[in-house]
């Protein structure tokens, strides 16, 4: 576990390059990074294919082509590796009821230090209830919730700063500009207060924010919205990542900024547990997925396992029985039989 203290003292020893997209919220040099580069060099190498999977060096050197190693390729030696590292984040017979529904039932996960999970389900199957359970944001009817051993639910200061949390429903404090809503985030999660303009420096350029952190967060579009709340939750460099579909509503450059920012947290250790919609992001850049159907978790593994030789779209078409929504609808579609 790393206290913010020592945080500060490894982003002094390793500092971002100036002006690039590494000035991400962080690098964090770790036993599981020289364990990852090791076992994924010699993995691809056994493989036939070019070493080199570290996001940081993402375009090994043929001739004078750069080759970035495609995101799919990194989540599959990231996958492998990271079932070896410790369990940061366990869910225990997680259970939340409303009343009669039970919107998450018994859910039991672990996420491995340097993993990157993703959680999928249709509308309604209870992402966003265990998703919020985990963050501390929604009390469990039953079940436990541990980061590094810390319990959310009985000790909510300390696991909150070991947690960055995306919220579903983004309730910013949006009469706030951009650069105060960063500071505060950070000040509040105990940054001293030295780094905090430096990080939201870095995190502005990061998430291409910098012309907007003097504008208040009321007049952000959602996709500038959803950035600036995922720089709050990364400011204080939590060890886990909670994010509630964290590429909602944002453009296909950005987003490939987010992706290249969330497996750089993974390569250096940190831990990602998002949910979405987008199966084909999910397959692409996480290690492990799981499927939570009706509040309960009905498949999990690595994206390789639960996919099945499948696309992880058709793996969940078969899971889900999706298809019976293309009956019915008749008289929508101008049937000359509908009623
Ligand atoms: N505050 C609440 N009160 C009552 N029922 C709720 C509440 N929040 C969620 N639910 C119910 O719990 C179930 C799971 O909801 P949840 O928001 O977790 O689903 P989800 O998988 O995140 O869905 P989506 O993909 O649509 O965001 C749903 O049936 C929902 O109606």
């Amino acid at each position: 576990m790393r206290a913010e203290g020592e945080d500060a003292g490894a982003a002094a020893t390793a500092p971002p390059p100036q002006g690039s997209q590494a000035g991400a919220p962080r690098v964090r040099p770790s036993r599981t990074q020289a364990r990852a580069s090791e076992a994924a060099t010699a993995s691809e190498v056994a493989e036939g294919r070019e070493a080199d999977p570290q996001p940081e060096q993402t375009a090994p050197r043929t001739g004078r082509i750069q080759v970035p190693v495609p995101s799919v390729v990194r989540a599959r030696e990231r996958g492998r590796i990271a079932e070896q590292n410790p369990v940061v984040l366990r869910t225990e017979a997680l259970t939340k009821s409303y009343g009669p529904v039970v919107a998450a039932n018994e859910v039991s996960l672990a996420v491995h230090a340097g993993s990157f999970t993703g959680i999928v389900g249709p509308n309604g199957a209870g992402k966003t209830t265990t998703l919020s359970m985990i963050s501390g944001l929604n009390r469990p009817t039953s079940g436990r919730v541990t980061v590094h051993d810390v319990d959310v639910w009985s000790d909510g200061p300390a696991a909150k700063r070991l947690i960055g949390t995306l919220p579903d429903r983004l309730r910013l404090f949006d009469r706030l500009t951009g650069a105060q809503l960063l500071y505060y985030s950070g000040v509040l999660h105990g940054v001293e207060e030295a780094s905090v303009a430096q990080r939201v420096a870095e995190l502005a350029e990061a998430f291409s924010l910098e012309s907007a952190l003097g504008r208040l967060v009321s007049d952000y579009s959602a996709g500038m919205q959803k950035k600036i709340a995922l720089a709050c939750s990364m400011i204080h460099a939590p060890e886990v990542l909670v994010l509630d579909e964290p590429f909602e509503a944002i453009d296909p450059v950005s987003a490939s900024n987010v992706t290249e920012i969330l497996e750089k947290f993974v390569a250096g250790g940190g831990s990602v547990i998002m949910s979405s919609h987008s199966l084909d992001l999910i397959q692409r850049v996480c290690d492990h997925v799981s499927v939570i159907i009706d509040g309960s978790v009905i498949a999990q593994g690595t994206v390789d396992a639960v996919r099945d030789g499948m696309s992880l779209e058709e793996r969940f078409a078969h899971l889900t029985g999706a298809g019976d929504a293309k009956k019915g609808l008749e008289w929508l579609h101008g049937s000359a039989d509908s009623d």
